[in-house]
């Protein structure tokens, strides 16, 4: 990895997690599928369930293989130094105790120091550690801390808000219980106006535009 200081530098994604594509075995997988299917008394050879194993295999490989992507960031040339937020990012990751997924979104936001990023970029980062077995603290944490390392901003925060499957469609059998998780670092968590305005900003229903 190099840091470029260049007009618009460039840096590349962080590394790939376990689920990456060059250590999913599909036909390993697709088999696993298959004995699955036989130990819940299904048979996989059925004409409905004969292709099953293949999609299940090629669905997981999929929600565990994030799309790679470069952290493009542009110099602070006019001393922006309020906060940048972007809300309402859709993403689903998977549940690493049941293998369900839990969805929802996320509020990533900033306070600007030398450099700002592509706003896309933010939501390319929720969803690469989104594309991997997850529990929703690790997710929020990990999604925070590489904005802080990579960025050096003055401030990170980061607020996940997601409904987790294995709690709606099985056990406690809570549909629509939301799980609510965040991050600070730096001035959005030890400076008090600073969290205040942030948490307002995440918390606030959306407006829809021209609306
Ligand atoms: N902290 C945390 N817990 C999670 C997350 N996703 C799922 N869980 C919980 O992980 C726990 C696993 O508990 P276990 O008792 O081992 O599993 P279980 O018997 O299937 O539990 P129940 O879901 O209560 O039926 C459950 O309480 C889940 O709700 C997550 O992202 N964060
Ligand atoms: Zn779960």
């Amino acid at each position: 990895m190099t840091w470029d200081d260049s007009e618009n530098a460039r840096h590349p994604s962080p590394g790939r997690p376990a689920g990456d594509a060059s250590v999913i075995d599909l036909p390993a997988a697709q088999h696993a599928v298959a004995d699955l299917l036989r130990a819940l008394g299904r048979d996989p050879r059925s004409p409905h369930l004969r292709d099953t194993p293949r999609r299940v295999a090629a669905a997981f490989a999929q929600m565990l293989t994030p799309v790679p992507f470069t952290l493009t960031t542009f110099p602070n040339d006019e001393g922006y130094d309020e906060l940048v937020l972007v809300k309402d990012i859709p993403f689903s990751s998977l549940c690493e105790h049941h293998l369900l997924p839990f969805s929802g979104t996320a509020h990533v936001g900033y306070l600007p120091g030398d450099r700002i990023v592509g706003l896309s970029k933010l939501a390319r980062v929720v969803h690469r550690f989104a594309g991997d077995t997850q529990v929703q603290e690790r997710l929020t944490a990990q999604i925070a801390d590489f904005l802080g390392q990579s960025l050096r901003p003055k401030g990170v925060g980061v607020v996940l808000e997601a409904e987790h499957l294995c709690m709606s469609l099985r056990g406690v059998r809570t549909v629509g219980a939301r799980t609510v998780t965040s991050r600070l670092l730096g001035t959005l968590r030890d400076d008090p106006r600073s969290r205040q305005e942030f948490m307002a900003l995440t918390t606030a229903a959306s407006k829809a535009p021209g609306s």
